[in-house]
């Protein structure tokens, strides 16, 4: 049997309801022998982060041990201390995991549609499969996507069981989530004093309030 190790990365600035959601959706979908939670170090395309690395990853852990989903949370990113590429990061989980092991990229239809400006980009996929989970707002078809992504796709997408069975290379589309948060609108609705109890564990939100996050 081939080992598969999914990967879901993310800034994390906080964790929600959505994410739990994408990776429970791929842990059904894949039954991968391991799902690793990977917190973005210094996500490059983005402003700086709110919170510190330890209190997100405090919070993912929160997160997911409250919705049983079973993962591991992977911190090389966080101690490489230079741009995150998640490139680099595929590059070296593929040589831990040996040639023949299944490793599946896990990301949202907003990233899909910048999968282009992604460093080496094409290179992605010598290492890994990528698993895109539909979001809101965001098109999974051909039209709403860069033409290069939308090729790539073409050529690359394949069943679950391809993704299971095989090392890398292939793209799969799963169009049945539809959570329409963002940790963007959780930091606005948190700064304006509000709760946010439907977007985020109760559990996340708790350590937010104890440790006084996202208040400016
Ligand atoms: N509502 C959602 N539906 C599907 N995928 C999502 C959703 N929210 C986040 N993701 C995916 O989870 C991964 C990590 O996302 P991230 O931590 O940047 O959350 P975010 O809500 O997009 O954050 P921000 O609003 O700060 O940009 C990305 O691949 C992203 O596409
Ligand atoms: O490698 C890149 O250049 C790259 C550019 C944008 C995003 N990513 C990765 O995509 C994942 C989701 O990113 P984000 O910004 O939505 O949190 C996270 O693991 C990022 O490191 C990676």
């Amino acid at each position: 049997m081939t080992t598969c190790v999914a990967l879901l990365g993310g800034s994390f600035d906080p964790v929600h309801h959505a994410h739990v959601a994408l990776a429970a959706l791929f842990a059904q979908l894949l039954r991968p022998d391991q799902l690793r939670i990977v917190p973005a170090g210094n996500p490059w395309q983005k402003n700086a982060l709110n919170a510190s690395a330890d209190e997100r990853v405090a919070m993912i852990e929160l997160a997911f041990r409250a919705a049983a989903v079973t993962v591991t949370i992977d911190r090389r990113e966080i101690a490489r201390g230079a741009p995150t590429y998640t490139v680099d990061t595929l590059r070296e989980v593929r040589a831990e995991l040996g040639p023949d092991a299944s490793i599946v990229f896990l990301i949202g239809a907003d990233q899909l549609q910048q999968l282009d400006s992604w460093r080496d980009w094409k290179s992605l996929f010598d290492y890994a499969h990528i698993g895109v989970a539909a979001r809101p707002g965001y098109a999974l078809d051909a039209a709403a996507l860069p033409s290069a992504v939308a090729r790539e796709i073409e050529t690359r997408q394949g069943s679950l069981e391809q993704l299971r069975t095989t090392p890398s290379g292939r793209i799969f589309l799963a169009e049945t989530l539809a959570v329409d948060i963002s940790a963007t609108q959780i930091r606005a609705a948190l700064q304006r004093g509000e709760q946010a109890n439907s977007l985020i564990p109760e559990v996340v939100l708790d350590y937010i309030q104890q440790h006084n996050l996202y208040k400016i």
